[in-house]
């Protein structure tokens, strides 16, 4: 559905009405783009009191990993629009809704269902678009991943050491390890059996790339306001730190040569015209100096580019919303920036904030606490965000705010 001439208010009998699966910060932001467009917006997510629950019309708590609730809550709610927020969902039963055009998914359900599970999309990416990609293997067994690692399967270079190894369905570096050598082996693999979102028993083996940076380019597919074609738009590249395959800063925009800007952008098209649909994507990247390495896409707002919020006229989430509608979208910067992590730094139910006043006391500096109800060492419970005409200002300026802001028993 496209935004049309005329809408409902919210609850009204011809409001549009948007389901996201998945309600944590990035959707949090989505649901309140939504609203400031007169949508109607129900919040799902797999416990009480997600983020993204707080600012809902409404709100449900269901395992979206279960095919029956989730086209049980679908008949219930129907929503013209489910907007996948995480990759823990039954994305079949979403093809399947999609395809009896009970409802639209974005940007597509094959899209949602191929980038949930990291053999999809690297596939998709690899051996379909010839995208330059790490090494890879994928392996159900201990045995096999050995093999993979060092002597090769079917006939291929084997991956070999260092590599990483993640579980295929797993975001956040959640099941992650990196492997320098065959006394790591069994602990990598053990990991990623017990951390990934969903236990599916079957990992990716990845060679290490060598990069110099790497980027999250934010790839805007929205509607021509005048002729309706689907047209493809960048915004500044955001440069990001991980630790443990999770991401601790982000900042935009990141400086590139021109030739590898172009060859970001052009890897950037490929993979998101053959996921199809509209809205934003997070095409995930590797740069050596000219060279690119695609490495995963999210079909929806990134973590890293939550930097946005600080450093854009239309944030990545307000930007899904209006492509998501069909209406005209604007990707350009207002100000370089930066964002960095609060972590909860203990496991602990209901947390209180110290230091909030401190934190902001520096001009050009904001922040948004999630409002998640539960701590736990690593768990994102908030991020700094800094402005500064000089980005690497802003990411000091992040990180000192960052700091500042200390999760305390409540
Ligand atoms: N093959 C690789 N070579 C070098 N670094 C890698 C490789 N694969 C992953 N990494 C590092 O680990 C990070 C996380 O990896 P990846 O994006 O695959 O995990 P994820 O769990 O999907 O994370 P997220 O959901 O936050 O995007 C990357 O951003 C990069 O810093
Ligand atoms: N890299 C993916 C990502 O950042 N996803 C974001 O984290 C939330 C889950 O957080 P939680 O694990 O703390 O509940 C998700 O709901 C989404 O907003
Ligand atoms: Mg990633």
């Amino acid at each position: 559905m496209q935004f049309p001439e005329k809408i409902g208010t919210p609850l009204a009998a011809n409001a549009i009405k948007v389901m996201l699966l998945g309600s944590g910060e990035l959707g949090k932001e989505v649901i309140m783009a939504f609203q400031r467009l007169g949508v109607e917006v129900i919040a799902v997510d797999r416990y009480p009191n997600a983020p993204g629950h707080h600012v809902a019309h409404r709100f449900h708590v269901i395992d979206m990993t279960n095919a029956a609730q989730l086209k049980a809550l679908i008949a219930q709610e129907k929503p013209h629009i489910v907007v996948p927020e995480i990759e823990a969902i039954a994305t079949p039963a979403l093809k399947e809704l999609e395809a009896e055009g009970v409802v639209r998914v974005v940007p597509t359900a094959n899209a949602a269902w191929l980038t949930m599970n990291r053999e999809g999309i690297r596939r998709l990416a690899a051996e379909e678009l010839s995208l330059a990609c790490s090494h890879y293997a994928f392996a159900d067994d201990f045995e096999t991943l050995k093999k993979a690692v060092e002597i090769g399967l079917n006939g291929a270079a084997p991956v070999g050491y260092p590599c990483i190894i993640k579980p295929v369905m797993s975001s956040s570096g959640k099941g992650q390890s990196k492997v320098d050598g065959p006394h790591e082996l069994q602990a990598a693999w053990d990991y990623a059996g017990s951390a990934g979102r969903v236990n599916a028993g079957r990992v990716i083996v990845e060679s290490v790339i060598h990069f110099d940076y790497e980027i999250t380019l934010l790839t805007v597919r929205s509607r021509n306001p005048v002729n309706k074609a689907i047209e493809t738009s960048y915004c500044e590249p955001v440069g990001h730190i991980q630790v443990s395959g999770d991401y601790v800063e982000s900042w935009q925009p990141q400086a590139m040569s021109p030739k590898a800007l172009e060859a970001a952008k052009a890897m950037a098209d490929k993979v998101t015209t053959a996921l199809g649909g509209t809205g934003l994507f997070g095409v995930e990247m590797f740069v050596k100096g000219d060279v690119v390495w695609f490495s995963e896409v999210s079909p929806r707002p990134h973590d890293t580019g939550m930097v946005t919020m600080i450093t854009q006229w239309q944030n990545e989430f307000e930007l899904h919303a209006r492509a998501i509608l069909g209406l005209p979208t604007d990707t350009s910067l207002k100000s370089p920036g930066a964002s960095a992590v609060i972590y909860g730094g203990m496991d602990k139910q209901g947390i209180a904030f110290e230091g909030v006043a401190d934190a902001l006391a520096e001009p050009g500096t904001d922040l948004r606490l999630f409002g998640k109800p539960e701590s736990f060492l690593k768990r994102r419970m908030g991020v700094a965000l800094a402005r500064d005409p000089d980005v690497e200002q802003a990411r000091l300026k992040a990180k000192r705010a960052a700091a500042k802001v200390k999760p305390v028993a409540s």
